[in-house]
């Protein structure tokens, strides 16, 4: 394998497009989330939230029946759409068509929500993140990949992975493993962990943010995000991917002083992400 090339700052500021002063809610782009199950519904809160505060003009929220109150009291900017079902999601209907959507966070496995996912899959034509759940699921009906759009976002953790690729002997057969996976599907893989690589066909790009503090419960949900942010603003994937988990990793960097590893919590990723922004311009 060559070397990764390293998401720097420099590359960043290439990639990134500052607001126009003309700029208005309808311009910045209509992101929608799918997630949340009873008892899961916090992953849900998570990924809105860092959607709309990473810069996209409206967010929507699909969620299970269960989920409404708390996704309406915790984010009153959030539009939230339900599902007929109380706990899980069995059917995906949305009244608009977003710029970008997002989906897996706190899902869960469910028949129904496998069926859902399916239905989903089979006829949304809109940029994709895939996380969580919606990867677990995925994971054991593969060919449904070949359903996404051409460079769908995947972020899977380590064994998130490891369900996606299979198991592997060593480092550099994850990496092989996961450019094979990434060439066969046409799909673009962060696969997350210290650091965070991302994998889009046979290029690897290395992340220079973050550290053990994003260690910690919904971290990964604010990723989802923030990439499904990007994405609705017009950022091509392959430049969302770098862009997001840049963010991501840097909202941690600049927390960690004040915060130490200890307190700082996903919550901490989303109040830092202001920061995170105004560094670009430092
Ligand atoms: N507040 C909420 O609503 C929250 C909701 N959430 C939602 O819950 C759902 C389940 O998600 P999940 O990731 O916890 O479960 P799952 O996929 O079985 O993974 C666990 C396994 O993976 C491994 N593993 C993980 N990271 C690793 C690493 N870096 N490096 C190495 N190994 C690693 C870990 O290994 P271990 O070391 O524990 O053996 C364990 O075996 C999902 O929908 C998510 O969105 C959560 O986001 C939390 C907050
Ligand atoms: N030690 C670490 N150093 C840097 N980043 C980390 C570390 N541990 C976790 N992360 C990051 O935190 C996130 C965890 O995602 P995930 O496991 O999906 O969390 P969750 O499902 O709880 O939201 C990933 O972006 C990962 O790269
Ligand atoms: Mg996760």
């Amino acid at each position: 394998m060559k070397s990764p090339y390293l998401i720097t700052k420099e590359e960043i500021l290439k990639i990134y497009k500052p607001v126009n002063p003309h700029a208005h809610k309808g311009t910045q782009g209509h992101a929608v989330i799918i997630a949340g199950s009873y008892g899961k519904v916090g992953a849900a809160v998570l990924a809105s939230k860092s959607c709309l505060k990473s810069g996209c003009g409206l967010v929507t929220t699909f969620i299970p029946k269960c989920g409404y109150q708390i996704l309406q009291i915790s984010i009153p900017e959030v539009m939230t759409v339900t599902d007929e079902n109380t706990n899980f999601i069995t059917n995906i209907h949305l009244p608009l068509i977003p710029q970008a959507i997002g989906i897996g966070p706190g899902i869960g496995k469910e028949l129904g929500t496998q069926k859902a996912l399916f239905e989903f899959l089979r006829t949304n034509k809109v940029p994709l993140v895939l996380d969580a759940d919606a990867l677990n699921i995925i994971s054991e009906n593969l060919s449904w990949l070949e359903l996404v759009p051409e460079n769908t976002i995947l972020t899977p953790h380590p064994k998130e992975l490891e369900r996606l690729i299979g198991k592997w002997n060593s480092e550099s057969e994850k990496f092989q493993k996961t450019i094979a996976f990434s060439e066969k599907y046409k799909v673009i893989v962060v696969m997350k962990g210290a650091p965070t690589f991302i994998i889009n066909r046979n290029s690897v790009y290395e992340n220079t943010t973050g550290n053990a503090a994003l260690a910690t419960a919904g971290s990964g949900d604010t990723l989802t995000g923030i990439l499904t942010s990007l994405l609705a603003q017009g950022y091509e994937p392959k430049y969302a991917s770098k862009f997001g988990v840049y963010l991501h990793g840097l909202t941690a960097d600049l927390a960690l002083p004040k915060t130490g590893y200890e307190s700082f919590t996903a919550s901490t990723i989303i109040k830092y992400l202001g920061k995170a922004f105004l560094e670009l311009d430092n």
